[in-house]
């Protein structure tokens, strides 16, 4: 899959995205140039995944450039400031979204014209584009090192090209093994409540000619147990100095592949570690009760009953085999090998 997931339109100075709350059903691309209309987007996962949130923060920051023309400097510069603010409040758990805003706006701080930040942020995010594709790429050959010839790969969410610029990183695992000629069956589960499992990983494999079953999330441990999974491997969001933050569901997975003796390895860039924090100080984002409580129209649970719906968890990194990153694999011991790339 080499489709950009978000991009920049050089025609009409906004930015374009895959709209992915659409998939599988439809493909879809859409215009977008208003902060507002990407704070929804990054808002309803319409654009999501921890290294496309930080392309799209940083194209964010490079449209606010477009949209505002303050011929006070100070003013234009605090317009566009305030503009990548609000974007990187729109989700707190994901680090890459605040690094590429705060990136994109150092690349401006200094700026004398509102011209001249438009020349520098756009600069600036294109490169953090081609650095998550470039990124992806090497992510990918490291991890597909560490896959058997023939191997069934368990992957959790969606850590594919719709998570990143393209490409993917626990995908582009998959996807650099299955060139590399390795026999790989992917097992994709769900990923209740938002099914980025079944509707973007499946989509995503199967446009590839990349052997997938879905499975209820819930059916993970029994597959492990019955000895039909060879190795598991998620990609990330934020990963501390004691943790790897990810998708709900991914601490129950690396519990399970412990207890089976099972590799679970994380994919995820450099510009997903978080040097500054511990996992106890990581905001955990809940996200809205009727992403349980329906199904599309369908009502799946009484008004009355409340909902926990948090979107991540955090595993332990004693719980994880290796982090394949761009500069290479991370193993344990993490205490003394997790020197921040
Ligand atoms: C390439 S890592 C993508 C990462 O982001 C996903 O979260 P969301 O779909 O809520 O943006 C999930 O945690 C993936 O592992």
């Amino acid at each position: 899959m080499s489709e950009k997931t978000i991009f920049w339109d050089f025609d009409n100075n906004c930015i374009k995205f895959v709209e992915q709350t659409l998939l599988p059903a439809e493909y879809k691309i859409i215009s977008c140039d208003s902060i507002e209309r990407l704070a929804k987007a990054i808002k309803n996962l319409e654009v999501r995944g921890a290294p496309a949130l930080g392309v799209a923060g940083a194209f964010g920051v490079s449209l606010s450039t477009f949209i505002h023309d303050d011929k006070n400097m100070d003013g234009f510069l605090k317009l566009v400031f305030d503009d990548g603010d609000y974007l990187s409040r729109t989700r707190p758990t994901a680090i890459n979204l605040s690094w590429g805003i705060k990136r994109v706006l150092q690349s401006i701080q200094n700026a004398k014209s509102p011209e001249e930040a438009r020349e520098n942020a756009l600069s600036e995010a294109v490169s953090i584009a081609e650095e998550d594709e470039k990124m992806c790429r090497q992510i990918g050959d490291f991890g597909a090192e560490l896959l058997p010839d023939k191997c069934t790969v368990l992957t959790h969410c969606n850590a594919g090209a719709l998570a990143c610029y393209t490409w993917g990183t626990a995908l582009g695992v998959i996807r650099s093994a299955v060139a590399m000629g390795k026999d790989v069956s992917v097992i994709s589960c769900e990923t209740r409540p938002l099914n980025q499992g079944s509707r973007l990983t499946a989509w995503e494999l199967s446009r590839d000619n990349i052997p997938v079953k879905t499975i209820p999330d819930s059916s993970a441990a029994f597959l492990m147990r019955k000895g039909e999974i060879d190795a598991v491997i998620v990609g990330a969001d934020r990963i501390t100095q004691d943790a790897v933050f990810n998708k709900i569901g991914t601490y129950m997975h690396a519990v399970c592949a412990k207890y089976h003796n099972i590799p679970f390895f994380v994919a995820a860039p450099s510009s997903t570690f978080d040097k500054e924090h511990r996992e106890n100080e990581i905001e955990i984002e809940i996200r809205n009760r009727n992403e349980l409580a329906f199904c599309g129209n369908k009502q799946l649970m009484p008004d009355c009953v409340d909902t926990l719906n948090y979107a991540f968890d955090p595993t332990p990194l004693e719980l994880i085999t290796a982090i394949i990153t761009e500069r290479g694999i991370i193993r344990p011991s993490f205490d003394e090998n997790l020197k921040m790339p």
